[in-house]
């Protein structure tokens, strides 16, 4: 029952919990059929009758090949053919693995009434409309389909290598306590209307975006924004109030190659700011640091946060023992900062969202007030005790940068050891392990290797790399335990008071692989070998 209303809410767009029924029964009731009645009208309308769209106003350099037509009436856009209904348009793109043109002929046979390409084709039995950048071209057609939902909220993007997720999490947490509702699309979930969605990808691609932004009745919308995102366009004709940098490192060169292109990538968010937006950029990092005069050279509005008098936003650390102490200094005042967040670089991340949400008119009380109840976000530093002592902490780091933050972090709180489990995702950064490597090597005493998600990639090449890295790091008694439960479970035997255990890679993400032990996620095994010590 509970799912259904969650479903429904989601889908009308508007929160509705089942107390608030009760309570006020009778005339909610009436409004919410009113509601229905209207949201039914206009599912009617646009998904079943279809809308009319003149593609060559909305498209950039589209040229109509065959048969010509300007306008087309449409129940639905699709880029991928085994989507396509009745009377949708089909958007192919040439992708990384595959070619899209390849199934225009699917997609005309399921239904769709026109296409959208990049290819000259002039023999096609639906209209076809060639443009120069398809990926672009489905972007602005799900905006108009979806009516131009971005322009209906306050939309803030939040890149970099490391800290989206967190700065993301902890902005909605402020901004939704000083009353203000807000979506969040990201790596974690998709919150919209005070609803969680199932999130598979950071950014999504451009027509889940769309119609993210479409159901959202929220105020503000934060999103997460990958360098892949950018790359690919899906959130190309999206502009932005307020557009964060939060740092930028060692990552993804199996995608942009150098690290100069990853920059640039990133850096192109920052062109898709509204007249009056706001860039809101860490002065920490050399990367930021150009940015910055880069956008204060075309004269746009440049907030900073870092460690310098300089910054807008500065942070103090005024004990850097565990517990760290630390303060925000804004103007002449400065605030002591008291969250449950570990790390001085979560409080990077507390300073970009500190600075972001007086950007919007917040007062420094409330966000002081908002971080001492912040929660902590799913998957980062998730911490959990070993009835004998030890501690197991589940992080979500996977860069180099992410490793040595969070693993000198683990250090502050001097362990009698720190022992660390991870792998290697199949598809992600090969130049980035060795480096991971080192880094582990470096602030850890022992190293279990073992499997990540494989992402297609044939587990024994993995392995093989693991047992060539174990080698290479044998004196840090390094081993690889190829089944990443039975890793876990190896550790929680050995373990004792003071160890601290490691546990990085996945976060909240369940397993795409069975492993020996009956546990989805390492949140499950850890729950699962607590269940055997209390039996
Ligand atoms: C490697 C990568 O980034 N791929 C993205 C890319 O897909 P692609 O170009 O590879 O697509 P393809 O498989 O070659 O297919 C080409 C076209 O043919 C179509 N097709 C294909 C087969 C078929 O039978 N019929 C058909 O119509 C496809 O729908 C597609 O339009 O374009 C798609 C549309 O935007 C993305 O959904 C897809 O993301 C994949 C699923 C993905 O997960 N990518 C990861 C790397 C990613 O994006 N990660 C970042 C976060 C990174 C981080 O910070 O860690 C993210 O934002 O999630
Ligand atoms: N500001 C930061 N600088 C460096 N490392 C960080 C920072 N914030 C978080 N981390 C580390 O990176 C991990 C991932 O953090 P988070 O999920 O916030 O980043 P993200 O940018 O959203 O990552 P992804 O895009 O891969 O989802 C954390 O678990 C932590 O170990």
């Amino acid at each position: 029952m509970m799912h259904l209303f969650k479903v429904y809410s989601t889908w009308i767009g508007y929160e509705l919990r089942p107390l608030f029924i009760i309570k006020q029964l009778g005339f909610t009731t009436l409004a919410h059929i009113i509601l229905l009645m209207v949201k039914l009208r206009c599912y009617w309308t646009k998904f079943v009758k279809g809308v009319s769209m003149d593609l060559t106003s909305l498209l950039e350099s589209v040229t109509i090949d065959y048969p010509s037509s300007t306008e087309i009436i449409i129940s639905g856009i699709q880029f991928h053919s085994s989507k396509v209904r009745k009377g949708d348009l089909f958007v192919a793109i040439r992708g990384l693995k595959v070619d899209g043109h390849n199934y225009i002929l699917e997609a005309i046979k399921a239904g769709a009434v026109a296409i959208v390409g990049e290819e000259n084709l002039n023999n096609l039995s639906v209209p076809y409309y060639r443009v120069s950048n398809a990926r672009k071209a489905l972007a602005l057609l799900a905006s108009e389909f979806y009516e131009n939902p971005s322009r209906r909220h306050m939309m803030i993007g939040i890149t970099g290598t490391n800290g989206k997720t967190t700065t993301a999490h902890l902005l909605r947490y402020i901004l939704e306590s000083a009353g203000i509702s807000c979506s969040l699309i990201g790596t974690v979930s998709h919150y919209i209307n005070g609803m969680e969605i199932p999130s598979t990808q950071t950014t999504p691609d451009a027509l889940q975006l769309q119609q993210l932004l479409y159901q959202s009745q929220d105020q503000v919308v934060i999103m997460e924004v990958s360098s892949h995102g950018i790359d690919q366009d899906r959130i190309h004709g999206i502009e932005y109030d307020l557009a964060l940098f939060t740092n930028l490192s060692h990552d993804h060169l199996n995608y942009h190659k150098t690290l100069e292109d990853y920059f640039q990538t990133k850096a192109r968010l920052f062109t898709q700011m509204k007249r009056n937006g706001v860039a809101i950029i860490t002065s920490r990092c050399n990367w930021g640091k150009r940015l910055i005069d880069q956008l204060l050279t075309k004269k746009s509005s440049v907030k900073t946060f870092g460690d310098s008098d300089r910054d807008q936003i500065e942070l103090i650390v005024v004990k850097s023992e565990s517990p760290l102490k630390v303060e925000i200094r804004e103007g002449d005042k400065h605030y002591i900062v008291s969250t449950s967040l570990e790390g001085i670089y979560n409080f990077w991340n507390v300073a970009a969202a500190w600075l972001t949400a007086r950007q919007i008119g917040i007062k420094a009380a409330i966000i002081q007030n908002a971080l001492q109840s912040f929660p902590g976000v799913p998957g980062r530093y998730e911490v959990y005790s070993h009835p004998n002592g030890a501690q197991f902490i589940i992080d979500y780091a996977h860069t180099p940068d992410g490793f040595f933050q969070f693993l000198r972090t683990l250090h502050a709180r001097k362990p009698s050891r720190v022992i660390h489990i991870f792998g290697f995702r199949g598809n992600g950064d090969p130049t980035k392990r060795h480096v991971m490597l080192e880094i582990s090597a470096a602030w850890s005493d022992r190293i279990i290797l073992t499997q990540d998600d494989l992402n297609d990639v044939e587990p024994e090449s993995i392995l093989e790399q693991l047992h060539g890295f174990a080698n290479d790091f044998e004196g840090k008694h390094c081993m690889v335990i190829e089944d990443r439960t039975k890793a876990i479970e190896y550790v929680w035997e050995q373990v004792g008071k003071g160890d601290l255990v490691a546990i990085t890679g996945k976060g909240i993400e369940t397993y795409d692989q069975y492993f020996a032990l009956p546990c989805k996620s390492d949140r499950d095994t850890i729950q699962y070998l607590l269940n055997k010590e209390t039996r």
